[in-house]
């Protein structure tokens, strides 16, 4: 099997699942080419020669998408200072136009389903700017916690929630905006007699989390991610609604009827899937053992279930969209089955969504999904990962 491997670029095997996920496989074969991607934080934009002389490249701009840029592959961007600094952001062109197709305007409550590790949830807030919020939701804590970090390297957080739950039943509406006026007034005031109400996050975490977090990390390496039954609040900004409010005003959850009319204005369901459009990913397996890529990826039954939560992310994340709003799909696998099989199924049980087309899209190197309206990017044709995208609006009913 080895002497197969090392002759291949890729197994037998996953040769055969692309096959039958009708994926060319050629499109692996442009991953040397494929340059990386970085996104310059805003207001940075007149230190591209400073960066450039740094990481000792040219940052070629991408033409398609405002704030990116490309590079390389091989230079690494880890260790340099402009990266430390957080003024410039690792994240793929594909995912940068997923967040684009979104359509973010400011003053909009947005809720990222699958939030972790967080490139896109940074995107998003840097879009706000000061205005809105984002909730951001996963169900892995310590993939939820390296989010948190980010955002507080980049000093994003002041708009942010981030919620360890599992998104196919998550149901808090989004910030309110008398709770933000409220904040403001109590955050000076919340005092030891308000022991219920939420105080200024503090990066010293309390006892309950740190035991929780230590008890995840003793299973991590035996048991799947724990779903926590109940949303649990591991980082909040001032301007966030949270402070001042009591935990019951912030676990309230929405009914449908209000969620059509005091949802979220903009939702990302980026799902977990096998992760067979990226390149990269795909070709960690080779460090990892082509057996782990048989049973994380090719392996039908995990395949079947993916699909399902796929699906029920869809379903929730749909749920808690206004009416008007706007719901982006997407996920970086290329099979139909995870794609526009599961857009069509969901369309075919919500009488109230609506396929929209990606009008943003004019001039982006992707292709249509097999499905009008979807868009796919794979490396071939979009020098990027791989990714699907599918944009939806919710109808009023
Ligand atoms: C493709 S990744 C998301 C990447 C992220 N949007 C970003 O830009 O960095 C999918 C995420 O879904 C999360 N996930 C899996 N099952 C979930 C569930 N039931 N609810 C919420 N998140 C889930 C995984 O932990 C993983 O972090």
């Amino acid at each position: 099997m080895m002497e197969e491997i090392s002759k291949l670029p890729l197994p037998e095997a996953f040769l055969s699942f692309l096959e039958e996920n009708g994926i060319d496989p050629s499109i692996y074969k442009a991953s040397d080419s494929t340059p990386r991607y970085l996104r310059l934080k805003p207001g940075s934009e007149d230190e591209v020669e400073e960066i450039e002389a740094e990481i000792k490249c040219k940052l070629e701009k991408v033409d398609w998408l405002p704030g990116f840029y490309s590079l390389p592959p091989d230079i690494q961007i880890a260790n340099s200072k402009a990266y430390q600094g957080g003024k410039i952001y690792g994240i793929d062109a594909a995912s940068g136009a997923a967040v684009s197709a979104l359509k973010i305007s400011p003053g909009d409550h947005v809720l990222d389903l699958c939030a972790a590790p967080g490139a896109k949830l940074c995107m998003m807030l840097d879009i706000l700017g000061d205005s809105g919020s984002v909730t951001g939701v996963d169900v892995a804590r310590h993939r939820l916690a390296a989010c948190r970090t980010m955002l507080l390297k980049y000093s994003l957080g002041d708009r942010c929630r981030l919620f360890v739950a599992d998104g196919t039943t998550f149901s808090l509406p989004p910030m309110r905006v008398d709770s933000v006026s409220r904040s403001l007034l109590n955050s000076e005031s919340a005092s030891e007699e308000n022991d219920d109400k939420f105080r200024e996050w503090t990066s010293r975490r309390p006892w309950k989390e740190r035991k929780r977090a230590a008890k995840a990390r003793e299973g991590k390496s035996s048991q799947p991610v724990a779903v926590s039954e109940n949303p649990e609040l591991i980082f909040y900004g001032r301007h966030a609604g949270v402070v001042g409010i009591s935990k019951n005003e912030l676990y309230k959850t929405m009914s449908d009827l209000e969620a059509s009319s005091c949802g979220y204005d903009k939702v990302l369901v980026d799902a977990e899937c096998t992760h067979d459009g990226s390149v990269r990913h795909i070709q960690k397996f080779e460090n990892w053992g082509w057996t782990t890529l048989q049973r994380r990826v090719l392996d039908a039954e995990r395949t079947d279930s993916l699909s399902l939560l796929q699906l029920k992310l869809l379903r929730n994340g749909f749920r808690l969209l206004k009416v008007g709003g706007l719901l982006v799909y997407s996920t970086c696998s290329l099979t139909v089955a995870q794609n526009e099989d599961i857009v069509e199924q969901f369309l075919k049980e919500n009488a109230s969504a609506e396929l929209q087309e990606i009008e943003e899209a004019e001039g982006w190197p992707c292709k249509s999904g097999r499905i009008a309206k979807t868009l796919r990017f794979d490396p071939l044709t979009s020098q990027t990962s791989g990714l699907f995208v599918a944009k939806f609006t919710k109808l009023a009913t």
